[in-house]
Parts: structure tokens; sequence; C-alpha cells
């Protein structure tokens, strides 16, 4: 079977966050199941310079008034196919906003653009290929369901994920003529939505099925609290949306094999961490090795709840706990954590920016990772934390409260337990989490039991892919029995 992906991140290409993990470890695990997945992804600098020996399969002369080639390839283990267009994506930056911090005007076009390009790869575009499925991710994919809908022929079937609901893709209504839309697609069971367009909105409208990352999450966005005003249509389509949990990449991330680590470690090996603790305080200018480290690994957003965390910061360092934080997002949410860190030098420590190897030396070296999302489709950082051992406090929330099971005195008595649940939107209830970890902590028999169940636990891609490759078959008529259906 051939599934044609479309994502604007694709990891190890160019991440910004969990999306590009997603897509960049599906193909490899439907690889399992006989399904060849190909991403279709724009040609920024960041892809274009990894990608040597790809070969010309389409010029297009007018891709929204400016001049294009699809350039096949493989690098890093994924088939992919680059929209080369210099005039779009060629750019300094992260792949949405310029280096100064604003979106790029021309956001709409840019992926509109790679959506037509994948809705015309569906429709035949490059001879002898043609994908079964086209599956769009996130908003920045949302047209291509649409283009499929309203284009020449719907043959290809199509699927759209939502990774993250709060980022519409919404743009003003004087960019449809521009769109190669039908006048008829501007309307509430197409691309409109209130008096403008959101490409999110469009591609969970028109897709033949809609999927998110948890199965929680999936029931949660059917509510007004988690809709973000698409309930109604979720709703609408109930029997067409799935969550499907994501995994990890569980070669890329192995505590036994890391690189990133000073020192691998396995389930039996746990001891080991020790040098890895000792090298994350030391990186963040943290005091020793005794007490429990914290850590956050996160865009400093509302979403991950990091202004709840800054409320109770001084609290959990009365608590006698520090806390290692990499992240970068909105400026005042990483004033607060400097302004702590200067009010507990060698307790709490920021390091902003974004750096891949440091994040899996915290988990291979902290001993809990804090997750404080008010909504969190799947989130992938407490399934890092399980697979090393850094216990997951999260709060009791999408995908969060889907992957961890909480330490409370059943769990404990059932031996179940691995991680630490809290009510979400409450620095009250996190504090007392924390205080409930820094309890656990001390109890080092119960706490090596509780990380070794954790990295025991399966956070690999299998189960979900299965899910993945049933849904594509049901959908192109292949499906031979119902063992997935919930
Ligand atoms: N400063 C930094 N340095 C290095 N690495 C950093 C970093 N900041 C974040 N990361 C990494 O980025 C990824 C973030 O994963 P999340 O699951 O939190 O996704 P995010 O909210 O971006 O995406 C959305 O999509 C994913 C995928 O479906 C969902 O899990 C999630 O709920 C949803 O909000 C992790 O790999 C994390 O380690």
């Amino acid at each position: 079977m051939e599934v044609l992906s479309v994502a604007s991140e694709l990891y190890p290409l160019i991440k910004t966050g969990g999306l590009a993990d997603v897509t960049g470890a599906l193909p490899g695990a439907l690889a399992q199941s006989g399904i060849t997945m190909r991403t279709l992804v724009p040609g920024y600098p960041a892809v274009t310079s990894k990608l040597s020996g790809g070969r010309v399969v389409a010029e297009i002369a007018d891709l929204f008034g400016v001049p294009a080639k699809l350039i096949a390839g493989r690098v890093a283990g994924l088939d992919i196919i680059v929209i080369e267009a210099p005039a779009l994506y060629d750019r300094p930056g992260n792949p949405y906003v310029s280096p100064d911090g604003w979106d790029w005007s021309d956001n709409w076009k840019r992926f509109a653009a790679l959506s037509w390009v994948a809705a015309e790869l569906g429709q035949g575009l490059v001879e002898g290929y043609l994908p079964q499925i086209i599956h769009a991710h996130d908003w920045q994919a949302g047209l291509a369901p649409a283009y499929i809908k309203y284009g020449p022929s719907d043959r290809v079937k199509t699927v759209m994920t939502v990774h993250n609901m709060a980022f519409k893709g919404f743009f003003g209504p004087e960019i449809f003529s521009q769109l190669r839309l039908p006048p008829h697609a501007y309307g509430v069971n197409g691309v409109e939505y209130y008096g403008g367009i959101s490409y999110l909105k469009s591609g969970m409208e028109c897709a033949d099925y809609v999927t998110t990352v948890s199965p929680n999450y999936a029931d949660e966005i059917r509510t007004p609290a988690f809709g973000m005003g698409l309930e109604g249509l979720l709703n609408g389509r109930a029997d067409t949306v799935l969550g499907i949990l994501n995994g990890i990449d569980i070669t890329a991330w192995d505590p036994a094999t890391d690189k990133a680590l000073v020192q691998p470690y396995g389930i039996n090996t746990i001891h080991q961490r020790r040098a890895n603790k000792l090298a994350v305080a030391d990186r963040f200018g943290l005091d020793g090795v005794d007490g429990p480290l914290f850590c956050v690994v996160s865009r400093l957003t509302d979403q991950k709840g990091m202004d709840l965390l800054l409320q109770i910061v001084d609290g959990m360092v009365d608590l006698g706990a520090r806390l290692a934080v990499l992240g970068s997002g909105e400026g005042y949410l990483e004033d607060g954590f400097r302004y702590a860190s200067a009010r507990h030098p060698g307790k709490v420590a920021i390091i902003t920016g974004y750096n891949e190897d440091l994040s899996h030396l915290m988990q291979g070296g902290c001993d809990a990772i804090l997750i404080p999302s008010r909504f969190e489709p799947c989130g992938l950082t407490q399934l890092y934390g399980l697979r090393y051992g850094c216990v997951p406090v999260v709060s009791r929330i999408g995908g969060l409260a889907d992957t961890v099971i909480d330490a409370n005195p059943a769990a404990i008595a059932a031996e179940v337990a691995t991680g630490v649940m809290f009510d979400a939107g409450s620095a009250h209830a996190l504090y007392e989490a924390i205080r409930r970890t820094v309890r656990l902590y001390a109890n080092d028999k119960l706490w090596k039991k509780i990380q070794r169940r954790g990295m025991k636990s399966d956070v690999s891609w299998e189960t979900s892919a299965a899910r993945y490759a049933d849904l594509y078959a049901t959908l192109i008529g292949q499906k031979t029995d119902d063992s997935s259906d919930d």
C-alpha cells in the first residue's frame, strides 16, 4: 500500500515539536505492515541541505505564482518528496516565523502550496506514483483533503491527523480567491470558519477520517471545554473520528545505547543514571546529586501549564527539590524561570533554546519530568520519561492520562504505578503532586520500582502503527477483519 504523508516537520530533518517525532517515526513503524509511506515536505534549507542525490520527479511552472520542482530522495531512512520552491521555503528562521519572531506573512500561500502539491500527487502528477491514501498532519497540511474533495477525482482517500487543535491555520477571507478552490468550497461544509478560512477545520471537514493522537483526547475534543470551537464538527462526524495513541522511536530513544548520555544504562543498572544526573546538574549549574532533580523539556506556553509551575516554584525548592528547565517560548515564561533561577541559585535553572542531545541527557539523568499541561493531545516527553526511568509527573488530561498510571495507594499496592498525576489547571494540585513525588523519591525501594515499571511500559509504535494500517486498509476497502474495532 502507498501512503503519502504530508507534513511541515519531519524528524530528523526539521523539528520544532512533537509533530516531527511522529511523522519521522511513523514510516518506519508502518513498513512492517507492508505500507510504503513517503513524506511530502517543504524545501526548507534544513531539508534541502540534507538531501543529496535526489531526482527531479516533476516541475511545476506556477506554484501559487512561483516555479517549483519536486525532488524525490531518501534521507535518514525516510522516503521523501521535497517541494523545492526557494521563493516560498528557502528562508532563515523556523518553518513558521522569521528570525525576529513574526509569522511569515505569506504562510497561507506556503502551506496552501504544500497541500495543493499533495493533492496533485494524489491525482497522478508523477508518472508511476499513485498513493492510495493522503495522510495530512496539522493545519499546515489541512487543505490537502479539501483539494481532493473539490478536485477532479476523490479516488485517493484522506486522513487528517490533529496533533494540536490550538493552531488552526486561520486566515482572512480575502485569500480564498487565490486558493484554487471552486466558489462552493467557501461554506460551512468546506473551508470557511467564522468568516475566514481555517486550514485545520478544512482538513477536519473534508477528510475521509479524522484522527487525533490519543483516545482520551479524541473524547475530550468533542466537548466545548476542549473542542476549541470544533466540537460541533467532530460530533457531527463522530463515526469517523478516532484516537490513536502516539508511540516513540524506541531505537532513537534507548537509554542502553543513547550517545547523548554520559552513562548508558538499563533496567538492571538503573543506579548508573547517577552519572547522568551529575552531568545535568553540571550543565545547568545546579547543586550536587542529593534530593530529587525535576526537569521540564517543553515549549514554554500556556498549553504546557508553565505559568502554574512558576506560581509554585518557590515552594518546590522549599520541599528540597531542584528544577532544570530546557525550553523556549513565551517571553514572560522564559523571564519567569530566569527570575526563579536568580532567587534560587543552584536550585532552579533554565537553558533557553532547542537542544535535542540535552533533552536526552535530561531524560537519562533527572529523577522526574514535570508536564503540567492544560490540554495535551498525546504528549511525548512522558513517554520518553517512562522509557528512561525519569518518572512523569503529569496532569490528568489528554494522552497524559492514557499513558501514565498514578502512584495512588491502590496502584502502589497493585504494583502498577508508573508516575504521578494531578488535576489539570491547578497550581495547588501541581504543588501537591510534587510534594507526593518528593515523598515517593525518599522511599528508594519504591521509587526504583516505579522507575523500572515505567521502563518496561510498551511505548513503542507497534500497536498504534497497526491501528493506522488497519484504518488505511478500511479506507481503501482492503480490511479483512474487524480486529481493531473499538
Ligand atoms: N527546548 C527543547 N529542546 C529539545 N527538545 C525539545 C525542546 N522542547 C521540546 N522538545 C521536544 O519536542 C517534542 C515535544 O513533544 P510534545 O509531545 O510535547 O509535542 P508538542 O506539544 O510540540 O506537539 C503536539 O504534537 C505531539 C505529537 O502528536 C503531541 O504529542 C502533543 O500532545 C501535541 O501538543 C519532544 O520530543 C521534546 O523532547
